[in-house]
Formats: C-alpha cells, structure tokens, sequence
C-alpha cells in the first residue's frame, strides 16, 4: 500500500523553524516505527507572496485538496502589512481552510503539570486542565456577504458579516458532541444569542441537534463574553466548547495562556471524510509566525510537534503513535527543558527551537 501523503507549508516567521523540528520527528517515525510519509513541500503566505505573487497558488491548492494531510506553520508578518488585502500571507490560509472546507477547528488546551506554575493564573486553577475548543472555521464573519470599505456620504464605512446558516452550526455542533461522548460527555456552546440574530438561530440548532442526536451528552449555553470569564475563573468546569468562528479565535488564545505559552497550543482543522474514509485535514500551530523572535532560534516548537501529533490521531489512525509523541514532549517539559516563551521570572537558561527538538526526538528514542 501506498504510504500515506503529507504536504508541509512552513510559511513565514517562526513557521519553518518549527516546522523543521516536526520534520526531525517525522524522519523518526519512517526511521524507527516504520511509519513512513510521502512528504512533499510548498510555500504559502508571505513566502508563496514572494515567489508567485499571491499567498497561495492555485496548484499547492491542488495538491493540498489531494494530499491525506496538511501541515502548516504559521504566515504572515510586518513585511507583508501593506500589501493589499487580498494578497496578504493570511488570506492563503483563509482560502485553505475555505476551499478544503475544514469547518471543524480543534483546539486543545491542556496544561502539562510541569508548567502548571508557569501560567498566569494559579495552579490549582490549571493544573490537569484538558479542554477541547471546537471553533467554527469556515463561516461566520470571516467568510460573511456583504464586507468591504465602501463610501457612504462623504466618510467610508468598514462591514462584515457575520452569517449561518442552520446547516453550518449543526455540522460543527456534530463534531463537538462526537468529541465530547469521547471525553467528558460535556458540551458548551457559546454565541451572544442576547444580542445577535446569528446567535439566536446558533443556540436553537445547538440545542436541536442535541436533542435529536445527543441526548446523552450535557449540553449548556453560555454567552460568549461570561464564557471568556469563566475560562479565566475556573476553566476545568469545561470539557468541549463549541463556537463560531471570530469567538473561537479569541477564546483559543485566551486558553493558550493557561497552559502556560501560545508556542504549547496545536490545532486539527478537519472536514468531511474523503474517498479513502480521512477527513480532509489541515494541521497547524494556533500561534502565529511570532515576527519578534522570528530568525533568532527561539521560537518553542512544542505546538507545531503536537499539531503533528494531532494528524497521527485525526488523520492516520495513529492513536498510540499520537500517545507516545505527546508523553514524550511532556517528559522534556517534566525534564525541565525550556525554551524561552516557557521561562519564569526566576530566569534560567532557555534551550534554542533546535534543541527543544532534539530533546523531544532523544525522549521518542527512550520511549522504545
Ligand atoms: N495560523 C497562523 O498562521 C497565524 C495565527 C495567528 C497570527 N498569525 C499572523 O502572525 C503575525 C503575527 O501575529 P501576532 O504577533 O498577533 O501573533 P503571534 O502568535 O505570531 O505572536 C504573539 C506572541 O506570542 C509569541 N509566540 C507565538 N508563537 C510562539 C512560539 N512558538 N514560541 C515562542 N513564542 C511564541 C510571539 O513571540 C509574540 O510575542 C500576523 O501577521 C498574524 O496575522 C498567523
Ligand atoms: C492568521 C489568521 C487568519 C488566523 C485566524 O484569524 O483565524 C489566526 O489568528 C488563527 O487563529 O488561526
Ligand atoms: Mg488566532
């Protein structure tokens, strides 16, 4: 049988700094586990904006739309600020994540005990902390009819829409009430039904789909804002959050500072399955291409290994394989390896991007 195919879009930034430690990781499982890919490469963003003077051209479109997995690092970048919006790196990403239809956005937080102390808010708040954010991704404001600039009288007028149809919220509630009979049976869907029409309709087919289909699982509602609240309060009361596109933006990073950095944080992006039974899948870091630290070796690869992980799961039927990528990242952190996005005031000496992954791939090595 064939191997199964990956396409690897590092991006800009930090993203082929990451991505070339999940590369080290990848030639490990082909090396070690007889676990082989048929990797093949291509620029997106800012770089493919370089090359072809678009953020994405329409034949890595193609292979992306054929390919059993994506993996992406991160685009964009103040180089890239005043070009025109619709050639910007992130539009590329937009039309992956359009095109490929990936509604279905996983964003895991979990906080690994080593760096419980390490997050913002007090341990017992974060420690053991597992939570799966299921964002909408190809719909809402992000995608909604009309937006643009326009000239009304004589001052300009900025508009998006934010746009659902009912078809839309029940796919992706699907997907979280899926997950959550896999984890805690516990969902909670949050939109602002107190002030948004797109709300209303988001907490009705939620709450149908859940009577219909799941009845089994608990299902609550939260208004978006109070949801942002309480995952600062006492995030644990959550398992699986389900929301729209914008709102999951802002709450997935919100919940990446409770493990601790946006450099811990991966993300599955999965649509319907393919011939083969796959979903059609994108994997990707929830951090950007960090333009700050970017070319300085410091970038913390953890996110776009997990993100790796993620695809062994989702996407290849790896489980166990998914199991042992993700102790042995928590057995360099329990190690005390650190990059510098994961050092406390009390300082130290942070490890480079390259480091951290040979750490991870010399804990593979341990775990056979
Ligand atoms: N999926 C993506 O490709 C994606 C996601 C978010 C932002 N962006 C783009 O990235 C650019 C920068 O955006 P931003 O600064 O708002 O967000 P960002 O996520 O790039 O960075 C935010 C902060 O987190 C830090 N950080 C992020 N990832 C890190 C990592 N792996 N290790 C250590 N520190 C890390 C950065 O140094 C920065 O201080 C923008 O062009 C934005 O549009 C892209
Ligand atoms: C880069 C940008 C288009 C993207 C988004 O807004 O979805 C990013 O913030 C993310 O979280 O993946
Ligand atoms: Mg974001």
């Amino acid at each position: 049988m064939a191997n199964p195919s990956l396409l690897i879009l590092p991006g800009d930034g930090i993203g082929p700094e990451v991505m070339a430690e999940v590369k080290k990781i990848i030639d490990w499982y082909g090396d070690k586990r007889e676990l082989r890919f048929d990797v093949s490469e291509d620029l997106v963003g800012g770089a493919a904006y370089d090359a072809h003077g678009t953020p994405l051209a329409d034949a890595t479109m193609a292979k992306a739309q054929e390919v059993d997995a994506v993996l992406l690092g991160a685009v964009g970048g103040p180089k890239y600020d005043k070009l025109d919006f619709s050639v910007k790196p992130e539009r590329g990403l937009l039309r992956l994540r359009k095109e490929m239809d990936l509604f279905s956005n996983l964003r895991p937080a979990q906080c690994f005990d080593a760096l419980a102390d390490f997050s913002s808010l007090k341990k017992e708040v974060v420690a053991g902390l597992d939570i799966m954010i299921v964002r909408e991704l190809t719909s809402g404001v992000y995608f909604g009819e009309p937006r643009g600039i326009f000239t009304e009288g004589n001052e300009r007028v900025g508009i998006n829409t934010q746009r659902y149809t009912e078809s839309e919220i029940a796919r992706v509630a699907r997907s979280a009430f899926e997950l959550a009979r896999r984890r805690g049976n516990k969902v909670c869907s949050m939109e602002k039904a107190n002030v948004m029409e797109s709300g209303i309709l988001w907490r009705e087919v939620v709450q149908k789909v859940h009577d219909e289909e799941y009845p089994d699982v608990e299902l609550s509602h939260m208004y978006a804002d109070a949801g942002a609240m309480q995952l600062c309060r006492w995030p644990k009361q959550f398992d699986v959050i389900v929301t729209d596109n914008l709102f999951g933006d802002l709450l997935s990073d919100a919940a990446a500072m409770l493990t601790g950095s946006l450099g811990m944080l991966p993300s599955a992006s999965l649509g319907a399955p393919m011939a083969n039974g796959r979903p059609k899948a994108l994997y990707e870091p929830v951090h950007g291409s960090a333009p700050d630290i970017a070319g300085q070796g410091k970038a913390n690869p953890i996110a776009c290994i997990l993100s790796f992980a993620m695809a062994l799961r989702y996407s290849f039927d790896q489980g166990a394989e998914a199991d042992r990528l993700e102790k042995a990242v928590e057995k360099v952190l329990a190690d005390g390896v650190r990059t510098a996005d994961l050092m406390g005031p009390e300082g130290g000496k942070p490890v480079s991007t390259a480091e951290m992954g040979n750490a991870v791939v010399a804990a593979l090595d341990a775990s056979l």
